[in-house]
Parts: structure tokens; C-alpha cells; sequence
């Protein structure tokens, strides 16, 4: 029952809502007896020869009566507790929602997707069946047994009452025990989904990988463990579960018992009428439906608390990134300061960055190289505030990155990653993604600047055919480009781009970086890449090696060094003569 503590802020916010539906259901609780009642009295009327067609027409009535005002009373219960079960689900899914958008990189290392999944799916519809099933069940076996006991009392014996109903304490005494099993049984049971989730998810994404490796058998052999353990847990769920029933129905059994042989005795020693006896019968049959609710209702609340615990222990993480000090939204600009003396990944020992330390004056061009895995796009992600543990300091126009609000250091950066990812949208849309506002001519002048007009115009609906997962598979260098003209279009302070040429052609690339050189004239820009021809014009390159600055200076002054950016160029140079520059070389 602690679920309905927990979800108190819920039902307090509903207050109103779930009285009428309580009231309502009191109602049609309380027409229900109406039968049961009128049964006996036409009963004891037709024993004594007294029964009328008058009297048996206006009992009729009066069931009609006790029909319609039932039939009025559920439509109000229904609307009224199913609506706030709607309304706990809607609540919930916007909270957790707005979580995962606003947790840092951490938050998903730590999760995958297919446990955030099973949670905003699998776990919140338990939480919302509390509010709806839950609820009910609880109010209705609670006012229909209560009612029913009631009338057992008024319209019959007392003495029957107490002594059918002495078997009632087991249902308690079950209840308890059975809740406990079931609440750790289901606890083990969503973990489960969501393990299953994260297999299907992964194994789904990555078809074309299991499949061009020949792994399809290895990996339904994975799949299939993973269900088989989840179903040996469902199954232990099932097995608790599915005591409360035959448990339920001995002690209904027990009850019709005790009330034909203590109820048959009141009648012969004269205590109790027939018809009161058929009456009893009738509330005790009224009562069933009570009893089981109880089996059910604990399934409800149970699963419902596992389930919230779960998604409250993902509401409470709190994002690493620091609390900014001021609130203020303006994009960050000004010169770039980045002093870093030491960078570890949660949960890793090594040191992913040590000592980089540039400064870049407003309009300015970096270029990061250095073989794969060197620290490129660490740099690049603790600029993005991916993470802020970092001992140093980055400071943009003279503002400690830190101190400033996410969105305000985000809304001066253009970003293009190093896996691209269209939104299941047209072309169009997915270009002027962050400034949805912005025209057709605007969207035309980015994605010309990026080198992808052309291709765009080739396809059928030119900027309104749809990509993303239901849309036309876009060849990786068009993927590049397009994310190339979404981040331009912001007009960002800082554009970097992590890799993001790295599959298309030299003449692309060249084109693509003087059209960004001339339109970004004030504007800086961080340039990460395996080939060197694209950070050739920077104002100053970054050689990276194990997380550290190895080599620094510009084209000129590394060519003269005659370190590995000297050599990785010449390499370079004879490649692209030979005709291999169009894939672009590779820097390992
Ligand atoms: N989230 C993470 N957790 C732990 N280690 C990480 C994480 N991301 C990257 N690393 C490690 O940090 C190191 C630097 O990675 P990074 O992605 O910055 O390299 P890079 O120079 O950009 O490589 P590439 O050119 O292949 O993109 C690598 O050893 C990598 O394995």
C-alpha cells in the first residue's frame, strides 16, 4: 500500500477529481445492494402467498431504477479515475522526459538506451495502473464490501454476519505475505525487461553489422538466453500471483459454508426468515468479486512500486554539470581560452587529457589532429560541457564556461559530431533544426555553403523528402554535409567540426572550407580531422598524442618541425596523387 503514500503529491494535486469518482462509485456500490434485497422481499412475499402483480410490478421499477442510477455512476467513476490515470502518466512521462534531455553524457554511459526505454514504457504504465486499476480496485472491494457488510447487518442477522465472515482475517494475513514476494519479484522482473530491451534495441541497430559478420545465429543464441532468464523470473512472478486465487477461493468456499449451516440453523430455530437467508446468500455472492479484487489489487500495487521506486531512482540522478551561477541564455563570444590540466572519463583511471593548453583569438581556426583514439574529440567534448570535471579552466570571452548556464555556452557552439544523426523528418527540417523559423532561402544559402544543394535538388521531393529512419538513406558524405548546413545555420560564435569531412572528396572539402572561410570571416572554428589538408589553412594546428599537445604551430611551422604532422603529410600528399584522396586517408 506504500504506493499510494508515494504517490500522495499525485493524488493531493487530484483531490477533487478522485472524490467525485469516489463518490460515484459509492453509488453504484450502493445501488448494487438494491437486488440482493429486493430478491429476499419478493422471496418471503411469494412464501406467504402475498405477492401481487402491483407489488412485483413496483419492486420491478425500483430495480430499473437501481439499474439506471448504477449505469450513471459508472460512466462518472470511469472518466473521472481513468482520466487522473491519464493525467499521473502524462505527469510522469513530461518528468522523465525533460530528465533524460537534461542529463549529461555520464547519466548515459551509465544507462542504455533500452533501460531508459523500459522505463518511460514498461514502468510508467505500471505506475499509471496505480492511479487507475489501483485505485479503483482499493476504493471499489473497500465500498462494496464495506456496503454489503452493511446491509448483511441491517437487512439480516447480526450473529450470521460476524460468524460467515470469520474466515475474512486469512485474506489479510495473505495479502501481507504474498505482497512481500511480490513486490521483490517484480522488481527482478522489470530489471529483466529492461535487460531484454537493451538486447533487442542493440541487436536491431545493429542488423547490418550482426548480418555482414555473419552473426545471426550467435546473436539469437544471446537474445534467447537473455529471454529465457527473464521468463524464469516472470514465472516466479506468475507462480506468487497465482496463490492469491485458489487461496481467495477456500476462503469464499469457507464463508458459503459457515452461512448454509449457522444461516440453515437461524431459519429452522425461526431467527431468520428464507428469504433473509436467500438474501445473505446473495450479499455473500456480492462479496466474491471483493475478494478476489484483493489478489489483483496487490498485483496492481505491487508491480506499480517496484515500478515507481525504479523511476524515481532515474528522476533523482542529478546531472554532473556544474550549476551555473548566472541565468542567462545570450551565447557566449569572444576569444577562447582553454586551459586544461587534467581530464579522467567516469569510472576510468587513465588520464584521457593532460596539459592542453591554446588560446584562440575571435575568428580564429583550430585544427586537433593525431591519430585515432589520441583525445581529439575529448577536447572537443569538454567545450560542449559533456563533462566539467576537468581540473583547468575554459573560459569564452573572458566567461568561465562553468559559471554560464548550458544554454548559453551551447547556443554560441555549432557542432558537427563525428556520427551524424538525421531526425526522421524532411531534409528541410532537419537542416534548420534549431532555428525552425528560418526560411526556404536561408535553409538553401547553408546547405549551398555545404556543399549539398546539388545533391539535394537530384532527389524526388528535393528539401521535403524525408530521411531518418522512415526516410531515403543518405550516403555518409551527404549525412556530413547536411549536418554540416544544420550547424552553420545558427550562425554559430564557434563552429567545430569533429571529423565531419572525412567522407567527402577533397574538391568537396576544399570548396566547403573557403565558402565557410569567407561567410565566417569574425566567427571561429575548430576543425578535428584525420586528413591534414583540412586543417592546413588553420591559424594554429594541435598535434595530439595520449592525450597530450605533441606538436604545435601552423602548417608551415609543422612542416618545418618535421615531426609526425611533416611526415603524416607527405604520406598524405602521395595518396591523394595516387587517386586514394576522395575516401581520405586515415591518420593511425
Ligand atoms: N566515454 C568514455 N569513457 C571512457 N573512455 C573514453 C570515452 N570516450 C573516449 N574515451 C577514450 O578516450 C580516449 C580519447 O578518445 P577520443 O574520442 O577523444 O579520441 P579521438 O582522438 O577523437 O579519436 P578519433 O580520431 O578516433 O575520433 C580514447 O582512448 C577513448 O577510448
Amino acid at each position: 500500500m506504500g504506493i499510494f503514500k508515494k504517490l500522495g503529491w499525485f493524488f493531493q494535486a487530484e483531490k477533487k477529481r478522485y472524490l467525485w469518482g469516489l463518490f460515484f462509485l459509492l453509488m453504484a456500490d450502493l445501488a448494487g445492494l438494491v437486488p440482493p434485497r429486493v430478491i429476499g422481499i419478493l422471496a418471503d412475499k411469494m412464501g406467504a402467498k402475498q405477492l401481487t402483480l402491483t407489488t412485483l410490478f413496483s419492486w420491478l421499477g425500483f430495480l430499473l431504477l437501481a439499474a439506471i442510477v448504477q449505469y450513471l455512476s459508472r460512466f462518472g467513476w470511469r472518466n473521472m479515475i481513468w482520466g487522473g490515470a491519464a493525467t499521473l502518466e502524462r505527469e510522469l512521462r513530461t518528468q522523465l522526459f525533460s530528465h533524460f534531455l537534461k542529463m549529461d553524457a555520464t547519466f548515459f554511459q551509465r544507462h542504455r538506451t533500452g533501460d531508459l526505454m523500459a522505463h518511460a514504457t514498461n514502468d510508467l504504465n505500471a505506475v499509471q495502473n496505480v492511479a487507475g486499476a489501483g485505485i479503483l480496485t482499493f476504493a471499489d472491494s473497500i465500498l462494496t464490501g464495506g456496503t454489503t457488510i452493511v446491509a448483511m447487518l441491517i437487512f439480516v442477522d447480526w450473529r450470521l454476519t460476524v460468524v460467515a465472515l470469520l474466515p475474512m482475517p486469512l485474506l489479510a494475513v495473505m495479502a501481507r505475505v504474498l505482497g512481500k514476494h511480490l513486490h521483490s519479484a517484480f522488481s527482478e522482473s522489470q530489471a529483466a525487461f529492461s535487460r531484454l530491451n537493451d538486447k533487442t534495441q542493440e541487436s536491431v541497430s545493429g542488423v547490418k553489422v550482426i548480418k555482414t559478420f555473419g552473426q545471426e545465429n550467435e546473436d539469437v543464441a544471446d537474445f534467447e538466453q537473455i529471454v529465457a532468464k527473464t521468463i524464469t523470473i516472470n514465472k516466479k512472478v506468475y507462480r506468487i500471483d497465482s496463490l492469491f486465487d485458489p487461496i481467495t477461493t477456500l476462503i469464499i468456499g469457507l464463508t458459503y459454508a459457515i452461512t448454509i449451516a449457522y444461516g440453515g440453523h437461524l431459519v429452522v430455530t425461526q431467527a431468520i426468515t428464507l428469504g433473509q437467508l436467500i438474501s445473505f446468500v446473495a450479499y455473500i455472492g456480492a462479496l466474491v468479486w471483493p475478494m478476489f479484487a484483493i489478489g489483483r489489487l496487490f498485483n496492481v500495487i505491487e508491480r506499480g512500486n517496484a515500478s515507481y521506486d525504479r523511476v524515481q531512482a532515474l528522476l533523482g540522478e542529478r546531472s554532473e554539470t556544474v550549476m551555473a551561477k548566472t541565468t542567462t541564455k545570450q551565447p557566449l563570444h569572444g576569444d577562447l581560452d582553454y586551459q586544461v590540466t587534467a581530464f579522467k572519463y567516469p569510472d576510468d583511471q587513465r588520464l584521457a587529457l593532460q596539459n592542453i593548453h591554446f588560446e584562440l583569438k575571435q575568428g580564429q581556426t583550430l585544427g586537433l589532429v593525431g591519430r585515432v583514439g589520441a583525445g581529439k574529440t575529448t577536447i572537443i567534448k569538454l567545450l560542449l560541457r559533456e563533462f566539467d570535471h576537468y581540473q583547468g579552466k575554459i573560459t569564452i570571452g573572458g566567461r568561465d564556461i562553468r559559471d554560464e548556464t548550458l544554454d548559453s555556452v551551447l547556443a554560441g557552439i555549432g557542432y558537427v559530431p563525428q556520427e551524424n544523426f538525421l531526425f526522421s523528418t524532411n531534409i528541410r527540417d532537419n537542416i534548420r533544426f534549431a532555428a525552425m523559423t528560418k526560411s526556404q532561402a536561408e535553409v538553401e544559402a547553408a546547405a549551398k555553403e555545404s556543399a549539398i544543394h546539388d545533391d539535394i535538388l537530384n532527389f524526388s521531393s528535393q528539401y521535403d523528402t524525408l530521411v531518418g529512419e522512415k526516410g531515403v538513406s543518405l550516403s555518409g558524405g551527404q549525412k556530413q554535409r547536411l549536418s554540416i548546413a544544420r550547424a552553420i545555420m545558427t550562425l554559430p560564435e564557434i563552429l567545430i567540426l569533429d571529423d565531419a569531412l572525412s567522407a567527402v572528396d577533397a574538391k568537396t572539402e576544399t570548396e566547403i572550407l573557403t565558402d565557410l572561410k569567407q561567410d565566417r570571416d569574425h566567427k571561429t572554428t575548430i576543425i578535428a580531422a584525420h586528413r591534414l589538408s583540412s586543417v592546413a589553412n588553420a591559424d594554429e594546428i594541435l598535434v595530439i598524442d595520449d592525450g597530450q599537445i605533441v606538436e604545435r604551430g601552423n602548417h608551415q611551422q609543422l612542416l618545418a618541425n618535421d615531426g609526425w604532422y611533416a611526415e603524416m603529410w607527405r604520406k598524405q600528399q602521395i595518396e591523394s596523387q595516387l587517386g586514394g584522396e576522395s575516401r581520405g586517408p586515415e591518420t593511425n
